[in-house]
């Protein structure tokens, strides 16, 4: 048995024996984490893997970014990844990004001989670096990587999934709502959750699976406004060797991925009409079929769907399949928005900021009267999501251990005040223009008058942060 030293009044004793335990378990886990090569030039993916290999037990090599996602949203853990700039099908930056919309739990780096100092990479960091990287460099940038990963408070965060521990509030709507979700669990029929931004759709669909016999299978999360049109097919039915350049082997997709949970498709809105006949057949034969190849697949998934906007307005302008709109929407429930939820704003913000200064390791701090009032009186446009951004702002910005009104107020917040003046459309000549550029020309204003803050820029249009990503994207 070890010794037991105490090291300072007050604290708990120290168990070398243990200490040494957890050191070494901690070790383990950060050779466990993926580390995904993504790099297109066989050679220097081949170089990568076998200096990583000795030092990390699950390194794997993706040849584009199609191949790269997949591969990260079936791994479904924390993930070390380091990408080539320029991909055969998308940039490092469009992974990087997409990452970020599917919420999956990564540490980024893209390599690049060129200065790509001007490129917004907030979700990772991208260095000037002449390939191939030395043994060096490539060890030291993981390790960052790693170590980067294994500070993310997430991994360490309770498991409990439960409604009560999921869905906060003691409002009537949200009390009602938490009752419905184990008699939605028993279910495997396509269940349709509606409500505006931010309300907690995918908490809600999260929070079913768990309560669900499919619990011990795969939740898997796809925003479908973050791909685009020509990768959404591979992306959720997977596709075989040699369908497309760049198809170097077979991949499975989304639905191979969620065989035996549950499949969330968020903004199942944007989805292109040309798939969505495809996808209607799936619903109807329980099958997919992978791009190139004849040979469907059965596949056991619940669907869920959502979209924070009213479908019903798609559907009669002929931008959403009626039919696949009534396939999807057997069972369906609402996410209230949060003006609509009488104190919960209080109790959730209560919550969050003591989760925000744990994650944020700033100092502890609590709501004043006139923050208290704040909350109240504000519209909430963006609810929980909004709430939760402006929380994590101010602790991170304040540091102080009392917060007030004058720090809840950001651009974001004062977005909602603004959306009347919106965006200034008259300042620019509509004549002539098609409806694609005066689109564009809207989102940029808005971009540029919030100071290239795109999830303002979002909450001001109406749409998720994902879509102008997207927009900005598909050429005129
Ligand atoms: N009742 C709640 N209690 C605690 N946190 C919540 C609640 N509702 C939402 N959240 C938090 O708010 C954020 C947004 O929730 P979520 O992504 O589920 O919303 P959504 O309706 O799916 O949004 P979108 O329509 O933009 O995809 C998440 O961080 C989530 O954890």
């Amino acid at each position: 048995m070890g010794t037991l030293i105490s090291t300072k009044k007050n604290q708990q004793p120290i168990n070398p024996a243990h200490s040494i335990n957890v050191l070494e378990n901690q070790t383990d886990r950060k050779q466990q984490y993926l580390v995904l090569i993504v790099e297109d030039d066989e050679d220097a993916a081949s170089l990568y893997q076998a200096i990583l290999m000795p030092h990390y037990q699950n390194v794997k090599v993706a040849r584009n970014g199609c191949d790269a996602v997949s591969t990260l949203m079936t791994h479904q853990g924390p993930a070390a990844v380091i990408l080539d700039y320029q991909l055969p099908d998308m940039t490092g930056i469009d992974v990087m990004t997409t990452c970020r919309d599917l919420d999956i739990p990564t540490a980024c780096l893209i390599i690049s001989a060129n200065d790509l100092s001007a490129e917004n990479a907030s979700c990772g960091e991208i260095v000037r670096l002449v390939k191939p990287l030395g043994c060096k460099a490539l060890l030291d940038w993981t390790g960052r990587l790693i170590e980067k990963l294994h500070q993310q408070p997430s991994h360490s965060a309770s498991n409990d999934a439960s409604p009560e521990a999921l869905l906060l509030g003691k409002s009537k709507v949200m009390h009602n709502l938490r009752r419905q979700i184990p008699l939605l669990a028993l279910s495997s029929a396509p269940l349709w959750l509606h409500g505006e931004s931010g309300t907690g759709k995918e908490l809600a669909a999260r929070s079913i699976h768990y309560c669900s016999s499919r619990s011990n299978g795969p939740f898997i999360a796809v925003n479908c406004a973050a791909f685009p049109e020509s990768l959404i097919e591979s992306m959720l039915f997977g596709h075989i060797k040699g369908a497309f350049s760049g198809a170097t082997r077979d991949q499975k997709g989304f639905f191979e991925a969620a065989d035996g949970g549950t499949l969330f498709l968020d903004e199942i809105g944007d989805m292109p009409l040309t798939f969505q006949a495809k996808l209607l057949r799936t619903l109807q034969t329980g099958t997919i079929l992978p791009v190139g190849s004849t040979k469907p697949i059965s596949v056991d998934c619940r669907i869920v769907s959502a979209c924070h906007r009213d479908l019903t307005i798609a559907v009669n302008q002929g931008e959403f399949r009626e039919d696949l709109y009534y396939r999807l929407n057997v069972l369906s429930i609402k996410l209230p928005p949060l003006r609509e939820r009488d104190n919960d704003v209080v109790i959730i913000a209560n919550k969050l900021l003591s989760n925000i200064t744990n994650e944020e390791h700033t100092l502890p701090c609590k709501l004043t009267n006139s923050a208290i009032h704040f909350l109240k009186e504000h519209s909430w446009p963006g609810n929980v999501r909004e709430l939760e951004n402006t929380l994590r702002r101010a602790a991170i910005l304040y540091q102080g251990v009392e917060l007030q009104e004058k720090h809840l107020i950001s651009d974001i917040t004062r977005g909602a005040y603004h959306l009347s003046s919106g965006p200034d459309i008259m300042s620019f000549s509509t004549s002539g223009k098609t409806l694609k550029e005066i689109e564009k020309n809207i989102i940029e204003t808005t971009i540029s008058e919030h100071n290239g803050c795109i999830e303002t820029a979002a909450r001001i249009l109406g749409v998720a942060p994902s879509t102008l990503y997207r927009k900005r994207k598909k050429p005129m």
